[in-house]
């Protein structure tokens, strides 16, 4: 399966993204696609053996719609032609809404006379004749509104109807009235009827929605600031030294393994590491970590950072688009297309929505013409019907908010997925916390260190390098800092045979002939060795909350370790925060039961998982998920799981949100739904709060798109008509169509408002 996004071109409201959904689903080969009316994309999941980008492409043409491949180096912004263009058609817009706005007050005011039976000597009265007004209109309706005829049609070729076909109809059908009124006002005295026209209704009516577009049109250009903010982080050029010699070249240029020099003040160009000189770097605009950071040689440093205090040399390790900043760009990218499982409602509605609508707008006709016998009534509000019918707002409600949402976690350092992940996380109940890396540092050292055969240096020594030689091989960070605390007693290690690593209990290899155990106390009960001598070393180390591993050398007890990993400063104060918001918190480790409690304790929390095995992980949460709210209502809990990426990725993966801590550029975007960047728990907190926000955001929304409508429709269908005496004008119908698409629009961009609340 292939994976394809495409940007398109020519949609005017969520039917035409409904649109081209069914021809590309039409498609043989194509799996599934997304159609995103927000943005102006489709993703698009295809079997390569059985179609292929033109093919698809030929099918977006043939439903009336362009498309282009998006690019591949996704920082640099649109091409300068599609700037361009995008600018031609805003133009061609804004002339066309001028020209439609200054007739509509020409006619506006000419028939004020006529509306209020004053006679107004500046107002001449040729303007209230109706050939006059049929010159006027006819270059607004078949100028400012010929896209509306263009996409009605080529709508109709497809047998389907979009928003253009309810304004075509609509502004026709007034006009050709209005025509017909103005060539035959005797058909219209002979059946006892005033032969108005109405004009000003296709006139006025064009003008708002067009306006209305135009609005709408730049509204939706700042739902994308952040990412266009993310892309602009991107500094122009790089120093780098290549044969000997400084040169600045445009940081497109830079290769791997190029040494790239950067001064105080300076932007750090592309990802890479520190080969010498140290610096404090300031990362917030990329990972929410607000504090800057200490760079020393041996140190990653991220692209797009900017540099404070020194002047230091880093080797490129990634450029182009493999950098962070691409890869977040991208991130967000994706999740700004995705579609968010509210949406579905929505996208419900829309595809019924034109033809209902054409149905009401017949019955209308043929009640009021048929059975009332008014033809004016009738044709006045089916027009009503038609122009307030529109869910064009409807198709903006969701993916704005989703756009400024998923955007506005971008620059809080927190990367979502999907707009299902930033649905769901507001619904969370309950929250395991991994302890190791999670709400730790994940810098774990060894600080206390005891041999049986006493202190004798000679003899602690002599352990420590069978513990270091066996730890060597492994990629636990427990071993890390295990050899680290060999190494800085100056212990010389050595080969070892037949390493092996017990997941969850520890490790074991054979150094010149002697078994070499490490590991738990579990594990050494396992074995049968006995460690009563070192008991009261280990009571005392994990009530402190180090975590405690045992040497044992041929099945024989010779020494233990303490080792502590400091807490993340924010811990206590996110676990509290996250309690606040209502949520359970969980922390689950593969650590003994007493540093658990230890470790919970210091952060306040109360259920603890301790001494779960790593494939057990996943089981955990599971029966976390399956832990049932109310008796009546058995429904599964929403769990979300936050750790370290790499080992904790079935736990991760089985969580319904799976939250990854990615410190630095270390992250493991791919195997969780949100990725905080700075190892900061409070990201957690605002993760919640913004999906909270953007959901509530996205409820007005709806509430918005869906009252013009519902209100709107019965009322310009004439309900109100025999107890009130008044019908939905035409006119008003038109106004609130622009006003709901502008109003969704604004609502949504009260969002970049978003802060994370910081609670103590
Ligand atoms: N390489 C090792 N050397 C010594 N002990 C080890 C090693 N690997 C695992 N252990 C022991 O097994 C225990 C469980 O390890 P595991 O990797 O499951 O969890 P953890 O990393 O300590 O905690 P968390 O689940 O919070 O990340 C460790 O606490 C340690 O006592
Ligand atoms: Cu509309
Ligand atoms: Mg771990």
């Amino acid at each position: 399966m292939d994976t394809l996004r495409l940007k398109l071109r020519g949609m005017s409201c969520a039917s035409c993204a409904n649109n081209i959904h069914q021809a590309i689903r039409l498609v043989p080969g194509v799996i599934d696609c997304n159609v995103n009316f927000g943005v102006e994309e489709v993703t698009i999941n295809y079997d390569q053996k059985s179609t292929d980008l033109k093919t698809i492409q030929a099918a977006i043409a043939a439903a009336g719609y362009s498309s282009y491949l998006l690019q591949e180096d996704i920082l640099s912004l649109e091409d300068e032609l599609e700037t361009a263009s995008k600018l031609a058609q805003e133009r061609q817009i804004t002339r066309k809404v001028i020209v439609a706005g200054v007739i509509s007050i020409i006619m506006f005011v000419g028939s004020i006379p006529m509306m209020t039976g004053l006679h107004l000597p500046f107002i001449p009265a040729f303007l209230h004749n109706s050939w006059v007004q049929l010159l006027l209109t006819t270059p607004v309706q078949f100028w400012c509104g010929w896209t509306f005829y263009i996409n009605g049609w080529k709508a109709l070729k497809h047998h389907t109807a979009t928003m253009d076909t309810l304004m075509a109809v609509g502004t026709s059908a007034a006009f050709l009235y209005s025509v017909f009124v103005t060539l035959f006002p005797g058909f219209f005295i002979a059946q006892g009827l005033m032969p108005y026209v109405y004009y000003e209704v296709s006139v006025i009516v064009i003008a708002l929605i067009l306006l209305g577009r135009l609005l709408e049109y730049r509204a939706r250009g700042k739902t994308s600031e952040a990412i266009h903010k993310l892309i602009g982080l991107q500094p122009k050029n790089a120093r780098v030294i290549r044969d000997g010699m400084e040169m600045d070249i445009p940081i497109t240029q830079v290769r791997i393994n190029d040494v790239i020099l950067v001064r105080p003040g300076e932007k750090i160009p592309v990802d890479g590491e520190v080969i010498s000189g140290s610096s404090t770097v300031d990362e917030a605009m990329v990972t929410g970590e607000s504090l800057p950071v200490q760079k020393q040689p041996g140190h990653e440093v991220i692209g797009a950072t900017l540099n404070k205090t020194g002047s230091f040399q880093f080797r490129a390790t990634r450029v182009g688009k493999d950098t962070f900043l691409s890869q977040i760009v991208k991130l967000v990218q994706q999740a700004q297309g995705s579609k968010a499982p509210i949406q579905r409602l929505a996208d419900q509605v829309t595809e019924w929505f034109v033809p209902v609508v054409i149905a009401i707008a017949i019955a209308t006709f043929v009640i009021w013409f048929n059975f009332i016998g008014n033809l004016t009534l009738a044709i006045m509000t089916t027009v009503g019907v038609l122009i307030i019918a529109c869910p064009c707002a409807l198709g903006l409600a969701t993916p704005t908010s989703i756009i400024v949402g998923t955007g506005k976690g971008a620059e809080n350092g927190i990367l979502i997925k999907d707009a299902q992940s930033l649905e769901l996380a507001h619904k969370i109940q309950t929250i395991v916390l991994d302890k190791t890396g999670t709400l730790t540092q994940g810098n774990p050292t060894v600080t206390d260190f005891v041999s049986v055969n006493g202190t004798a240096h000679e003899n602690e020594l002599k352990l420590l390098q069978l513990v270091g030689s066996v730890e060597r091989n492994s990629e636990h960070p427990l071993a890390e800092a295990v050899v680290k605390y060999t190494q800085s007693q100056e212990v010389s290690l050595t080969h070892t045979d037949n390493f092996a690593a017990v997941p969850g209990s520890g490790v074991q290899a054979v150094v010149s002939g002697r078994l070499v155990q490490i590991g738990t106390q579990r594990w050494m009960s396992e074995l049968k060795v006995n460690t009563d001598t070192l008991q009261e070393y280990k009571q005392a180390w994990e009530d402190a909350g180090k975590t405690v591993i045992l040497i044992a050398v041929d099945s024989n007890i010779q020494g233990i370790m303490g080792i502590a990993d400091a807490l993340k400063p924010s811990s206590a104060a996110a676990v509290k925060a996250l309690q606040k918001l209502g949520l359970e918190v969980v922390m689950l480790t593969g650590d003994n039961r007493q540093t658990a409690e230890a470790i919970a304790q210091e952060v306040g929390i109360q259920r603890i998982f301790a001494e779960v095995r790593p494939h057990q992980k996943a089981a955990m949460i599971q029966s976390l998920q399956a832990e049932t709210t109310k008796v009546s209502h058995p429904q599964s809990k929403i769990v979300a799981m936050v750790g370290d990426g790499i080992n904790d990725a079935p736990a991760l993966a089985q969580a319904n949100v799976g939250i990854a801590i990615g410190t630095g550029t270390d992250v493991a975007i791919a195997a969780s739904d949100i990725t905080l960047i700075s190892g900061d728990l409070q990201g957690i907190v605002t993760a919640i709060q913004l999906s909270r926000a953007t959901i509530r955001n996205i409820r007005q929304n709806l509430f918005f798109a869906f009252i013009y409508n519902v209100i709107g429709i019965p009322v310009a269908a004439g309900i109100l008509f025999p107890f009130l005496g008044w019908f939905l004008n035409p006119i008003l119908a038109g106004a609130a169509m622009a006003l709901s698409s502008v109003s969704v629009v604004t609502n949504a961009l009260r969002l970049r408002k978003f802060k994370p609340k910081i609670t103590f």
